[in-house]
């Protein structure tokens, strides 16, 4: 195996350079799992984590490793590493951490593309693909939809859901699959190109897992300890979610992907719906909200059918949700701004008292 194999490219070694990390190997982050790493160089795996230089400038949950990281370790054991660096992301999924207003979380970073499936019975929800997008579009990751469990619908059924699809996405690749019978296997299977990583996003029970499972033989799946040589109640994750498969292509399954929430997504809500966009530089008023307003271009083109109720009403959502993400961030710093002056007026107080 070559570095090339799990994703390496020229970008990230003459990142590497500029950032002088030359002296230090050069791996992929294969695992996490409480801020133990398992990194992946073209020769073994490591039992890793960060040195506390990088711990303490640490200014947010995203300055660690992520799975799908590259980052530059040395070797301090037969099979272990320490981490020194996390080279700059090409790609980067997060969302809003549980529990935790405004701080976003990693999920996965330097994904290519992202199978987006969808399971066509129950499941099936058109607004929630666009969900999906606009976390892919504004994440820089390009989406692929895969229709799933074909086989649990008459065809006519399938031919509508295709024309509904068609009808609100534009430019993205759709396929149709069944992973009971195999229908539309071999042309996704045939789809995924050689040291590209993707993911598969989806609700539970889409049929993620079990995909996955097909595209990689099974038998890499099977959870192997790592080894036993660490120190006990350092253990790591003994799962790895970056697999590569056997046509060369590089998968992360990871569980944190699900319910991937909305956090700012900067221009992700334009790209989907930029038909919306284009509209309402058409508008009378340059910050209409295309809500209540008089000549608004984009209420005119939802009452003429132009475009559809729910992409609209989708759009309005999620630039509240935006909207809600950004002013709970504003928030906190106002917050942390006010602590720091009290800090530092507590502290200048001190010393005009000698204390
Ligand atoms: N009929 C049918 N069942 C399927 C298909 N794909 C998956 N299933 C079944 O659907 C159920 C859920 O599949 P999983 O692969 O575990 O779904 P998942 O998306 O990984 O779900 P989580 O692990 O919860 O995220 C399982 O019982 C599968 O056997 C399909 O194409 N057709
Ligand atoms: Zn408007």
């Amino acid at each position: 195996m070559k570095l090339e194999d799990l994703g390496y490219t020229n970008e990230w070694e003459d990142h590497r350079k500029q950032l002088n990390l030359d002296a230090f190997d050069v791996g992929r982050v294969i695992a996490e799992h409480k801020e133990r790493y398992i990194v992946k160089n073209a020769q073994k795996e490591f039992d890793s984590e960060i040195i506390g230089n990088l711990r303490y400038t640490a200014t947010s949950r995203t300055d660690f490793p992520a799975v799908g990281d590259w980052v530059a370790f040395s070797q301090y054991n037969d099979d272990e590493a320490l981490i020194h660096a996390v080279l700059p992301r090409k790609t980067v999924i997060e969302r809003q951490a549980v529990g935790k207003k405004g701080e976003k979380q990693l999920i996965a970073t330097n994904i290519d593309y992202a199978f987006i499936v969808q399971a066509v019975d129950s499941d099936f929800n058109i607004n929630r693909i666009e969900r999906y997008l606009t976390i892919c579009h504004s994440s820089k990751v390009s989406p692929i939809i895969i229709l799933n469990k074909i086989d649990l619908i008459e065809a006519s059924e399938l031919k509508e859901i295709l024309h509904k699809v068609n009808e609100r996405i534009k430019d993205i690749p759709v396929f149709t699959l069944s992973n009971e019978t195999l229908e539309g296997f071999e042309a996704i299977k045939n789809s995924i190109l050689k040291s590209k990583t993707y993911c598969l996003l989806g609700s539970s029970g889409v049929g993620k897992s079990t995909l996955s499972n097909l595209l990689l033989n099974k038998q890499i799946m099977k959870t192997s300890a790592i080894s036993n040589s660490t120190n006990k109640g350092k253990h790591t994750t003994s799962h790895r979610e970056l697999l590569v498969l056997e046509n060369g292509g590089i998968i992360i399954d990871n569980p944190g992907i699900r319910e991937v929430g909305l956090t700012d997504s900067s221009n992700g809500i334009e790209t989907t719906f930029d038909t919306i966009t284009n509209l309402s530089e058409q508008c009378k008023f340059k910050d209409c909200t295309h809500t209540t307003e008089t000549n608004c271009a984009v209420i005119d083109a939802v009452k003429n059918g132009v475009i559809d109720e729910t992409t609209y009403q989708n759009f309005l959502r999620m630039g509240r949700e935006k909207e809600h993400f950004e002013s709970t961030v504003a928030e906190k710093r106002k917050k942390g701004k006010a602590f720091k002056k009290m800090v530092k007026n507590m502290k200048s107080n001190h010393s005009k008292y000698g204390n």
